[in-house]
C-alpha cells in the first residue's frame, strides 16, 4: 500500500470528503484517513441525514394534522418500529456513496485514527504515512456534562437511533439540535422537557420569532425550563429521576444532552508539532492555515469565525482545494449565509439577523410581515407564517430575513440567491416564476 502522498486529509465528513475530491480532481495524490467504520462523518452518520429522514415522517404527520377535518379524517400514528427503515436506507447509502466517490477519484482510504508524528507524517495503526500538505477535517463531538449520574445522559448520536420511543424525555440545551429533536419526539407522541441554562434559546435568531416558536411548542405539549441547569440524574425502578436547579425534578425514561459541540482534536497530538488550538478549535488564519504552514484545518474542528454547519464546511473545502492547487494565496470570502432550525414549524435565517438589526436601528429597518393569511399558507392550513425583513436604510435593500413557517428553509434559500446576486425589485420584475407558488410570493415583498 502507498504511504507517500501530496496531501493527507484527516476525516471523511463533508469537509474532508469535499476537499479530498477537489484535490484529486486537480491531479494531486490524496489519502483520506477515517477512524469510523463508515465514511461520511457526522452529517451522514449522526447528523442531518438521519435527523431529516426521521423528520420527513414527522413533517408528514404534522401536515396531516393540519388537514384534520379539512379532507383528512383519520390521522395515522407515527410507527417508531418502522420509522428507522427510512433513516437506515438513506444513511447507509450515503456512506457507501462517499466511499465510491473517493475510490472513483483515486483517493486512497486509510482506516484508523491519525496522530501526528511530525509536520510531514502521521501514524495510523502503527503505519507511518507522509505528505507535503495535511488538511485536518476531524469535525466535532457532543459537549458532555459533568454531573452526578452523567452515565445516564445520552447524546444526539443515540437519540437519532432510538430503538424504542420513550414516554417522557428531557433535553439539555435549547439550541438548534434541541428544537429539531423536540419537534420530532413531540410529533411522535413523547412528552418532552427542555432545560436551558440561561433565558435565551436559539441565540442566533430573533427573540420575537423564537418566542413565537416556543409558545407554539408549549401548546403542543413541550415544557421549557429556563435559567435551569441539570444537577443530578439517578436511576429509579421506572426510569430516571432528573434533578435540576431550583429543586425541580422530572421523572423521565431518557435524558439527552444537546448543549453544543466541541472540536474533535484529542487524538491528533497537535501540541507536539506546534499546531495551536483555542477553546473553539484549531486556530486558523483567513486561508484556513494553522500555526504550522503546511497544515490546514477546516469544518467543525477549526476556530474560523463562522457557524459550525455543513454548508460552511463544504464552502471552506471547495475554497481550500482550489487555493492549495493555485499558484496564488488568497483569503476565504464567505457569501451571505442561510441556515434553518428544522423544528415544526421551521425557523430560517438569511444574511443579517433580526437580533443584530434591532441593535442597530440607525442602520437597519426591521419590517414584520404576517403571511399566514396569504394563499400559499392558507391552502396548507399553516397556523404560523411570519417574515421579518431586514432593510438597510442607506439604500433600501433587503440584506437579511428571518422566517418562521413550514417552508422557511425554501424561502430563506430563495432570498439567499437574491441577496447574494444583489437582485433589485426592478431586476426581479424581469423574471417569472410558476404561479401559484412560494417563489411567486417574493414579488409581494422584495425591495
Ligand atoms: C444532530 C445534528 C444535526 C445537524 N444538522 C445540521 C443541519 O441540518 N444543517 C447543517 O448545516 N449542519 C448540521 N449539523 C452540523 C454538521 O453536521 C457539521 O457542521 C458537519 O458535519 C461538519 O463536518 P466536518 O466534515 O467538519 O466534520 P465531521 O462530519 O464531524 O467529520 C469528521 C470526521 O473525522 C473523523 N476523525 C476525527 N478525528 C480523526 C482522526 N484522528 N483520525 C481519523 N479520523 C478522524 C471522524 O470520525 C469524522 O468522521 C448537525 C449536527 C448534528 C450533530
Ligand atoms: N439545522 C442546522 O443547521 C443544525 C442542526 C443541528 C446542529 N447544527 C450544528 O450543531 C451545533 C451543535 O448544536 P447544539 O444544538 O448542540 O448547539 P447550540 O449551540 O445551537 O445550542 C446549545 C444550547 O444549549 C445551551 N446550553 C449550553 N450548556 C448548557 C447547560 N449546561 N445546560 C443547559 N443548557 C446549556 C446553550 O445556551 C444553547 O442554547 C450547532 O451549533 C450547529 O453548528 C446545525
Amino acid at each position: 500500500m502507498k504511504t507517500k502522498f501530496d496531501v493527507i486529509v484527516i476525516g471523511s465528513g463533508v469537509a474532508g470528503m469535499t476537499v479530498a475530491l477537489n484535490l484529486a480532481q486537480h491531479h494531486k495524490q490524496v489519502a483520506v484517513v477515517e477512524s469510523r467504520s463508515h465514511l461520511g462523518g457526522t452529517t451522514i452518520n449522526s447528523g442531518s441525514t438521519g435527523k431529516k429522514s426521521l423528520l420527513a415522517v414527522a413533517e408528514a404527520h404534522y401536515q396531516a394534522r393540519l388537514f384534520q377535518n379539512y379532507g383528512l379524517a383519520k390521522i395515522p400514528a407515527i410507527d417508531w418500529d418502522t420509522i428507522g427503515l427510512n433513516r437506515d436506507e438513506i444513511v447507509s447509502s450515503g456512506a457507501i456513496h462517499v466511499r465510491q466517490e473517493l475510490l472513483n477519484n483515486d483517493v486512497t482510504i486509510i482506516s484508523g485514527t491519525a496522530s501526528f508524528v511530525d509536520k510531514n507524517s502521521v501514524k495510523v495503526n502503527e503505519m507511518l504515512y507522509t505528505a507535503d500538505t495535511f488538511v485536518i477535517a476531524s469535525g466535532s463531538k457532543p459537549r458532555l456534562l459533568s454531573v452526578p449520574g452523567k452515565e445516564y445522559v445520552q447524546t444526539s448520536n443515540e437519540l437519532l437511533n432510538l430503538p424504542i420511543l420513550p414516554n417522557q424525555t428531557v433535553l439539555i440545551g435549547a439550541g438548534i439540535i434541541g428544537f429539531a429533536l423536540a419537534s420530532l419526539l413531540c410529533e411522535a407522541g413523547v412528552k418532552v422537557s427542555i432545560i436551558q441554562h440561561n433565558n435565551r434559546a436559539l441565540r442566533e435568531f430573533d427573540e420575537n420569532l423564537v418566542n413565537k416558536l416556543i409558545n407554539h411548542l408549549q401548546n403542543e405539549g413541550v415544557e421549557f425550563y429556563f435559567d435551569s441547569e441539570l444537577t443530578n440524574v439517578s436511576k429509579t425502578t421506572n426510569g430516571l429521576h432528573v434533578q435540576f436547579t431550583h429543586q425541580q425534578t422530572i421523572e423521565a425514561d431518557s435524558v439527552f444532552v444537546v448543549a453544543g459541540r466541541i472540536a474533535n482534536v484529542d487524538n491528533l497530538k497537535l501540541a507536539s508539532i506546534g499546531v495551536d488550538t483555542s477553546t473553539t478549535g484549531i486556530k486558523v488564519n483567513d486561508q484556513l492555515q494553522t500555526s504550522v504552514p503546511n497544515i490546514y484545518a477546516l469544518g467543525d474542528c477549526c476556530d474560523a469565525p463562522v457557524p459550525k454547519l455543513s454548508n460552511y464546511a463544504t464552502f471552506q473545502a471547495k475554497y481550500l482545494g482550489n487555493m492549495i492547487c493555485s499558484s496564488d494565496t488568497y483569503p476565504i470570502k464567505y457569501p451571505v449565509p442561510a441556515m434553518t432550525v428544522f423544528s415544526l414549524p421551521k425557523l430560517g435565517l438569511v444574511g443579517i439577523s433580526g437580533s443584530i438589526a434591532r441593535n442597530q436601528p440607525e442602520k437597519y429597518e426591521v419590517k414584520l410581515i404576517d403571511m399566514h393569511q396569504w394563499q400559499s399558507y392558507r391552502r396548507k392550513r399553516q397556523p404560523i407564517a411570519d417574515l421579518e425583513l431586514i432593510i438597510r436604510r442607506s439604500d433600501d435593500h433587503v440584506v437579511g430575513a428571518e422566517v418562521l413557517s413550514d417552508d422557511a428553509d425554501l424561502l430563506v434559500n430563495y432570498m439567499a440567491i437574491l441577496i447574494n446576486l444583489n437582485v433589485t425589485s426592478s431586476k426581479l420584475n424581469e423574471m417569472m416564476f410558476a404561479y401559484p407558488s412560494m417563489a411567486d410570493d417574493i414579488f409581494g415583498f422584495w425591495q
